[in-house]
């Protein structure tokens, strides 16, 4: 059976939706952000000032790449993830089904306010914005995408079942 790797801006609730559903599919659940921090045993802050954003993207690869090979596996993926080609290749492989989480800015904001663990995230409406519309079309690119504003995260799962037994169809 497939991966289920769910993608999306940071705030847009991967981790929290990604454990949930891989409880319900009784699905081993993988969050490549906490695989990263504990494999390094740094924060994602400490890496980024320690080593830097190039080192933590290298790791992050590796990590996109091993996972990838499990099956029966929901992989909730850091928020830059899709941003890289190589990535995408990688996770664009056939085996995996790709769900994006969407949140409007407003719900973004909302969801990180007071959170120092995300380096890029910065506390201010227009680079959020930009930073947003920069990766839309990365994003968009997942096989089903889901506005998540007014859902709750058993609700996100609910419909990501549905989509997943309409598919097998
Ligand atoms: N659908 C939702 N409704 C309300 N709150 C939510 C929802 N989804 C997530 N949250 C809350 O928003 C915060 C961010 O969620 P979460 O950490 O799952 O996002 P993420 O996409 O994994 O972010 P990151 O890319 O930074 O890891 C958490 O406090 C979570 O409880
Ligand atoms: O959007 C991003 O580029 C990031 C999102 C987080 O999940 C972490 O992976 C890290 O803070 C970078
Ligand atoms: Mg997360």
């Amino acid at each position: 059976m497939m991966n289920i790797v769910l993608i999306g801006f940071m705030g847009t609730g991967k981790s929290s939706v990604g454990r949930l559903l891989a409880e319900k599919l009784s699905y081993a659940f993988v969050d490549t952000d906490a695989l990263i921090e504990e494999r390094a045993g740094l924060s994602i802050p400490q890496m980024f000032a320690k080593f830097g954003e190039k080192y933590f993207r290298q790791r992050e690869k590796d990590i996109i790449k091993e996972t990838c090979n499990r099956t029966h596996t929901v992989i909730s993926t850091g928020g830059g993830v899709p941003i890289f080609e190589a990535n995408r290749q990688i996770l664009q492989n056939g085996r995996n089904i790709i769900v994006c989480l969407r949140a409007n800015i407003p719900t973004i904001l909302n969801r990180t306010k007071g959170r120092g663990d995300r380096p890029l995230l910065k506390n201010d409406l227009h680079k959020m914005q930009a930073l947003l519309k920069q990766r839309m079309p990365f994003y968009n690119q997942a096989d089903f995408i889901i506005d998540t504003d007014e859902l709750s995260p058993l609700q996100i799962v609910n419909e990501i079942m549905v989509y997943l037994r309409r598919r097998k169809k």
